[in-house]
């Protein structure tokens, strides 16, 4: 596992871009795409490169369960306002929140996956250590599942909604065998908020009580911290 600190969000996106126009020469065609205000700076860098998508396909990690991409608070939304509508892809795939048979939509975003192996992932952490929303405890061998959001997760994503209440109870979510699968890792985490679970994933043990963690057994991952979250850090 690789790690770079940087000051802040900004170059920190830069140092993403850095790394996507590198996987990119070397052939990259897939890229699993994250949400949340971590990768908002990345995609604004991307957003301004002069990298052409039209031939790439993109597989997001989730999506709230209920919500269809009109809705603002969906990951759908945010990803067609962050970067889908400024840099088209060749196709986008993201669970469909509103699917009525959640069963049948995880078994068929497994086969996107699997027809559309995952070249380049991007990944936040949330305070609890997880990734996309495998939250602790999940199962290892997990891919594509309908999850039920911890009380903590619900808390810390209220900020996007108008209440607590709104937040949706349930996700779809990639699972941590998807993520392991993927060829290439890029975890970003900015704020003091995320400095005890990146600590948790670099120096603690492998643990299912802290997803991320789990990285560690990945053969190319690298983090880009700022020095607010890689501030607990022995080094
Ligand atoms: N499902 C998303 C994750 O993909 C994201 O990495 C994490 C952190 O969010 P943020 O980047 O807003 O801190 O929480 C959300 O729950």
């Amino acid at each position: 596992m690789e790690l770079i600190i940087v000051k802040n969000q900004l170059e920190g996106g830069k140092a993403g871009l850095k790394l996507l126009s590198q996987a990119m020469q070397n052939g990259a065609k897939t890229l699993g795409l994250a949400t949340g205000s971590t990768p908002v700076e990345f995609y604004n860098q991307v957003v301004n490169s002069s990298l052409d998508f039209s031939e790439m396909t993109s597989v997001n990690l989730d999506e709230y369960v209920g919500l269809d991409g009109s809705n603002e608070q969906s990951y759908r939304y945010f990803m067609n306002k962050h970067l889908f509508d400024e840099k088209p892809f060749k196709e986008n795939f993201l669970p469909n929140g509103k699917a009525l048979d959640l069963d049948a939509e995880v078994k068929a975003y497994d086969q996107v996956i699997a027809n559309h192996p995952i070249d380049w992932q991007i990944l936040g952490i949330g305070q609890n250590g997880h990734i996309g929303f495998n939250e602790p405890g999940t199962k290892e061998t997990v891919t594509t599942h309908v999850v039920d959001l911890t009380p903590s997760t619900i808390k810390a994503n209220a900020r996007f909604f108008e209440n607590e209440a709104e937040v949706p109870k349930q996700a779809i979510s990639m699972g941590l065998a998807t993520i392991m699968k993927t060829k290439e890792i890029v975890l970003m985490a900015y704020g003091k908020e995320k400095a005890q679970a990146l600590k948790g994933m670099i120096e603690g043990e492998v643990s299912i009580d802290l997803p991320a963690s789990l990285l560690k057994k990945h053969p190319h991952v690298t983090v880009i911290a700022d020095e607010a979250a890689a501030s607990l850090l022995n080094q």
